[in-house]
């Protein structure tokens, strides 16, 4: 239990290399996709509830199992509050520490209150329009395709309409290309130095906030331009988040707009969250269904009796997405197995003690949902994918983790859960695939849970569309 604290003794743990730390030996369990080797044989020599190590440049001490996930997901903001390694800040954010932290505070508070209308403002109908649509230019009469990089197509329109309400497919492409940079460099070796990875991915941040400052400018013209209220309403706009934001205000009603830097990073932010961690996810499904046929018959046979309710060509709505029992499952089971985001840094705001060592204010700390998804503990026969260990009242509080949990847990979850089971209903009921590289193509851990090629695969089409 937490205590005041003036000194004590430090969590047991290994530094490693100067600056590198033990960065090697995680990223090296990741590659050979085990990343639970790093925390469970640390675990093992030094506690099963908490370890000291070194990772991105700092020592980092990880708290496990349920009981560590639960400690500091309750005490957020009381003890400890969000920390990003200064590499991920560099890329992501335009204003320094200085700059930001007497608004942090009151930046994150109106941030949560608009990210929890992002479910709000997805209709499910739109969200199956859009998969539709999707299938048919990229999926349909092709014999084979590799998977990820169409899932990230249709995870990034999605993020695009219902954020930005940019709907043109090649401003969309503009865009995906240089979160993709983005992307790369924050998986990189943060070294700042002209056509590293790291370099390019700070240049292609800084373009994406001026396209979006751009972006944000234009909305406001067009939203001071609708000359009453009314047309507001009745206009497309009032739909992303986008104008959502534009036109914040507060509980109490009385905060007027945030600044347009604001607004475009935070929206640089969830652009980034909100089509990476899904596509991942949908990714894995699809690998997993590839090499389950009996997992694949039954989403199928949910999914059909759905489809046959419907009249044809009528939308899904949230009571179907409700039916969606034993595919939400086996979203789980993929997300247990390939956990997107393994865990997440925070930092000391005071002094503590937890579980009897010393924790100093300051102290940068992670929760790692990777230390309970495959613990057999907590999931007997952790490697087995069995989607019926999530039916019932599931799994154990704390132990499965895939959003996070407490304040700060991930404001996409329901976004997320709507928009890989409208893609279930899609892709099962129009085919049946084969993973066409022999072999098992492992998941690596590079830290997202990715197939090393992408995911290949030949399509069957069913004969009659269900
Ligand atoms: C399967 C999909 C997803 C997974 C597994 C996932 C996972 C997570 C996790 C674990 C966190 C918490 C990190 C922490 O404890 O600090 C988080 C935060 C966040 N996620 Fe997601 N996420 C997903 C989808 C989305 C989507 C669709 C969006 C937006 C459209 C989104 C936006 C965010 C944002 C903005 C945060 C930061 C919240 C804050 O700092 O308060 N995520 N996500």
């Amino acid at each position: 239990m937490p205590a005041a604290a003036v000194g004590g003794k430090l969590p047991p743990g290994r530094m490693g290399w100067p600056i590198i730390g033990e960065g090697i030996e995680f990223f090296r369990a990741g590659q050979k996709g085990v990343p639970e080797k790093f925390f469970y044989d640390r675990m093992q020599k030094y506690s099963s509830e908490i370890f000291r190590t070194s990772l991105v440049g700092e020592a980092i001490t990880v708290l496990c199992g349920a009981t560590g996930n639960n400690f500091l997901f309750s005490n957020e903001r009381k003890l400890v509050t969000i920390w990003l390694p200064p590499s991920i800040k560099k890329i992501l954010h335009s204003r320094t520490d200085h700059q930001r932290c007497s608004a942090d505070e009151d930046e994150t508070k109106k941030f949560r209150q608009l990210s929890n209308q992002l479910v709000k403002l997805v209709n499910v109908g739109l969200m199956d329009t859009i998969a539709r649509r999707h299938f048919e230019s990229n999926w349909d009469n092709k014999k084979e395709v590799t998977v990820y990089p169409l899932v990230k197509n249709y995870t990034f329109s999605l993020a695009c309409w219902l954020i930005l309400s940019i709907d043109d497919q090649d401003r969309v492409n503009e865009l995906s290309k240089m979160f993709g940079t983005v992307m790369d460099g924050i998986m990189s070796i943060p070294i700042d130095l002209p056509g590293t990875k790291f370099n390019r991915a700070i240049k292609a941040s800084k373009l994406i906030r001026k396209k979006l400052l751009s972006i944000i400018k234009q909305k406001k013209i067009t939203l001071c331009s609708s000359s009453s209220s009314e047309n507001i309403k009745a206009s497309t706009h009032k739909q992303d988040l986008l104008t959502q934001m534009i036109q914040f205000t507060d509980d109490e009603n009385n905060c007027k707009f945030m600044n347009e830097m604001e607004i475009a990073e935070k929206i640089l932010g969830l652009l980034l969250g909100g089509h990476e961690p899904p596509t991942v996810v949908i990714t894995a499904i699809m690998k997993y269904l590839a090499e389950l046929p009996d997992v694949y018959n039954e989403v199928l046979r949910e999914q059909i009796e759905i489809a046959k309710s419907k009249a044809p060509g009528e939308l899904l709505n949230l009571d179907d997405i409700q039916k969606m029992r034993y595919s939400w499952n086996v979203a789980c089971e993929a997300m247990r197995l390939a956990t997107s985001s393994q865990g997440a840094f925070r930092q000391a705001i005071t002094d503590f003690t937890y579980e009897g060592y010393f924790i100093p204010k300051g102290s940068k700390l992670y929760w790692s949902g990777v230390s309970t998804h495959k613990n057999p503990e907590y999931f007997p026969d952790p490697e087995k994918f069995n989607p019926s260990r999530f039916e019932g009242n599931g799994p154990a509080p704390f132990t499965f983790v895939p959003f996070g949990g407490g304040p700060r847990m991930c404001p996409g979850k329901d976004y997320a859960r709507l928009e890989i089971l409208v893609f279930m209903h899609h892709v099962v009921r129009r085919y049946k695939w084969e993973k066409l590289l022999s072999g098992d193509e492992k998941l690596r851990f590079t830290p997202l849970p990715l197939p090393a090629k992408g995911l290949p695969v030949r399509l069957q089409s069913h004969p009659h569309q269900f």
